[in-house]
């Protein structure tokens, strides 16, 4: 579903993807980890096609994106999930979640906010899928912060979109509700079969909610593998600078499963992840 290989950013002289390969299948719930600054919504703009990578491979769905693509025909592929929602609150629930069809109708429609039965009947599966049909017709700004998070859920499903790309969608929530809008994140994307890449900063979401996990230091993938392969070491490579670690990524070998670029013996431990 998302296929990367090499692929390069610079925002003028910052260069922040040194490149990445990675690959995501349907189904798949793949959480990215990094510091702050490693790049990871730098990687999902390109994978939306808001960032023009530099170089390397990089397919969605199907498309090329390192060619001339149209917009909105990748609009019809990814959906965005954000961390502060993006929704607009004097408008009801299920309107809310009616505009991921916006793309799909023509302009004018579009304009008039004009939708068929069909995407009314979709709007209502897409709330149902987040536990929030009893919502529908309540104007969003009067929902609490995770239902806010479910609606933006649904609005996504409702795109039908091959890929979610979810950029800390729980970094405003408590424990608990942040569980359960990653519980419905996932459960969705997999009954649908939808690759879902989702950023975040907790770890034991990560561990808990992942089917996979990848760690980006520094603009590089210094992990992947599966949740129990999360280990000290890796988390080292994760979290802290190593310089051993360019040298290591320029030679720019593919990473195998669940394997991590080794720490610097001299890097404390991490604490309080
Ligand atoms: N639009 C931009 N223009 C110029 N530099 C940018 C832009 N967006 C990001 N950067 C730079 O790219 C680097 C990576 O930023 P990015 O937002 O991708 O990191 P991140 O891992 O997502 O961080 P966080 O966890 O804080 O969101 C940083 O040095 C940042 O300053």
């Amino acid at each position: 579903m998302i296929t990367i290989r090499n692929l390069r950013k610079s925002y003028d002289s910052n260069h922040v993807l040194h490149g990445i390969d990675m690959d995501v299948k349907a189904g798949e719930f793949v959480v990215m980890l990094g510091l702050s600054g490693a790049g990871k919504s730098t990687l999902l703009r390109c994978i939306n096609g808001l960032n023009q990578p530099d170089s390397g491979q990089l397919q969605v769905g199907g498309i090329d994106l390192m060619r001339k693509h149209s917009g909105r025909e990748l609009a019809r592929h990814v959906a965005m999930v954000f961390q502060h929602h993006n929704l607009v609150p004097r408008l009801s629930v299920r309107k809310n979640v009616l505009t991921g069809r916006l793309g799909q109708v023509s302009t004018l429609a579009s304009v008039l906010q004009f939708f068929r039965r069909s995407d009314i009947a979709l709007a209502e599966q897409c709330l149902e899928r987040v536990g929030l049909t009893h919502k529908a017709g309540e104007r969003t700004q009067a929902l609490s912060g995770g239902q806010m998070q479910r609606v933006g859920i649904a609005r996504a499903l409702a795109q039908r979109p091959q890929v979610i790309l979810a950029d800390e969608p729980v970094a405003s929530l408590d424990p608990r509700t942040a569980r359960s809008v990653l519980q419905y994140l996932r459960d969705a994307t997999r009954e649908l079969g939808i690759a879902v890449v989702c950023n975040l900063h907790q770890v034991d979401y990560a561990r808990e909610f992942g089917d996979r996990i990848v760690g980006l230091s520094q603009g590089r993938m210094v992990f992947d593998g599966a949740p129990d392969q999360l280990g000290d070491a890796a988390l080292n490579a994760i979290y802290h600078q190593v310089p051993a670690m360019a040298e290591l990524q320029e030679q720019h070998t593919p990473m195998p499963a669940g394997s991590w670029m080794p720490a610097s013996p001299m890097v404390a431990t991490t604490g309080g992840l």
